[in-house]
């Protein structure tokens, strides 16, 4: 890809064609997965999700968007279903949690909700 390509993707964001697939590559997650975890590893909102889920033991797929690929067409797909432009963004039992302080909010019915996603 030339340089200027890639300057101007980081500017302008994802072609279509890269929305797509990032679109379809989410709702896949989604679909077959309990718990998805869409990330930064740099991220201290994350970095307190994670905690929260391994502290229950939960199985979660995990995407730290900073260090894949495609992580800006993936965070650009995840605003446009969830209308969520942060991270984390978090899916249990295919449904859309929120971010980290509507994880802990709902602290109280993790067991349960884990357990419901098969992911406990
Ligand atoms: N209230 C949110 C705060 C999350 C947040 O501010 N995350 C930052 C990263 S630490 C973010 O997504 N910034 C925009 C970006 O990285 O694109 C939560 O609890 O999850």
């Amino acid at each position: 890809m030339s340089v200027f390509k890639r300057l101007s993707g980081f500017f302008s964001g994802p072609t279509p064609e890269e929305l797509a697939a990032a679109k379809t590559k989410v709702q896949a997650l989604i679909n077959e997965n309990g718990v998805v975890v869409f990330s930064k590893s740099y991220c201290p909102y994350c970095a307190s999700t994670k905690r929260t889920l391994n502290k229950l033991g939960a199985k979660y797929v995990l995407l730290e968007l900073n260090e894949i690929d495609d992580g800006r067409a993936l965070q650009s797909a995840l605003q446009e279903i969830t209308y969520q432009t942060t991270v984390p963004n978090i899916f249990i039992g295919r449904k859309h949690i929120g971010g980290n302080s509507e994880l802990q909010d709902i602290k109280d019915q993790l067991p349960e909700l884990l357990r419901h996603a098969g992911a406990h």
